[in-house]
């Protein structure tokens, strides 16, 4: 088990929590009362260079499984990823995942909510890749439904990068709206959101009655933060915040929060 010193839990509300995290000694001490929306990139996994080069640990998935079992099935994997790439992430794994920012669900009984890409934004995509070629480093990023346009290669084309979602999105009109990210910009469903997701699997079995804790750590996981706290859950983000936040605890990094679920799972 992580010895407590390892963990470093900060309440954003200024108190001096600094081991142990309550929120998951409550995961631990009731877990048929908690369901658990994790988002992958920045939360379980180190971020990367690039989209496909994350790497992902050969014990997670056995991990996330033993706490879906702890958890009654109540875990689900909430991403800005498309629900196609985030089930081949962990393959053998059947989670509940919403893809898209909450676009796509599939719910704990197998059953699908999909999003379709459009004629028009499949030209959109290729015309962002057009428009993108001379921008070293930029990488247009086509998620089905969604497509992103990521700088993290290019700082310097940031603003370009902005500015050409931006009017992508005038382009694309209102079914698509803009989601920002870490060093990203992105056309998304505009139906849905992370905060509808974790809304949505509360309705139904094994999620329905349970308290949600939310972790995530960029601006898209805000909406789920919101939504669970809302319903008397807790919302967790990882990392060092570099926007405002309404989860009320941060964990500093991903190994960390990673220990804290191993804790969670062997407990
Ligand atoms: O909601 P998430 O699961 O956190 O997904 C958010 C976006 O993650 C990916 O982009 C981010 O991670 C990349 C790999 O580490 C990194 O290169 C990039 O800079 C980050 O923004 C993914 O590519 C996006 O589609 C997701 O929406």
């Amino acid at each position: 088990m992580q010895a407590e010193d390892d963990l470093t839990f900060r309440d954003t509300t200024g108190s001096d929590r600094a081991k142990d995290p309550p929120l998951f000694a409550a995961l631990i001490d009731q877990p048929q009362d908690w369901a658990l929306f994790l988002d992958i990139d920045g939360t379980l996994l180190e971020l990367a260079e690039t989209p496909e080069a994350i790497v992902v640990p050969p014990d997670l998935p056995d991990l996330l499984a033993r706490i879906s079992l702890r958890l009654g099935g109540a875990l689900a994997l909430v991403t800005g990823r498309s629900l196609d790439f985030a089930s081949q992430l962990f393959p053998g794994l059947s989670l509940p995942i919403a893809g898209l920012h909450g676009a796509e669900l599939r719910l704990a009984d197998g059953s699908l909510q999909r999003a379709e890409a459009t004629p028009a934004l499949d030209a959109l995509k290729a015309d962002l890749q057009a428009r993108s070629a001379g921008w070293e480093g930029v990488l247009i990023e086509d998620k089905g439904a969604a497509v992103a346009a990521h700088y993290r290669q290019a700082p310097q084309h940031q603003q370009d990068v902005e500015a050409m979602m931006e009017a992508a999105a005038t382009q694309i009109g209102a079914k698509w709206t803009l989601q920002r990210g870490k060093m990203v910009v992105e056309l998304r469903p505009a139906s849905a959101s992370k905060g509808h997701a974790v809304s949505t699997f509360l309705k139904h079995p094994p999620f329905a009655g349970r308290k949600p804790l939310a972790i995530g750590d960029d601006i898209t996981d805000e909406a789920m933060f919101r939504v669970s706290r809302s319903l008397g859950g807790r919302a967790i983000r990882v990392g060092q915040p570099v926007t405002e936040t309404t989860a009320e605890g941060t964990i500093a990094s991903v190994p960390l929060l990673r220990d804290a679920l191993r804790t969670l799972a062997e407990a």
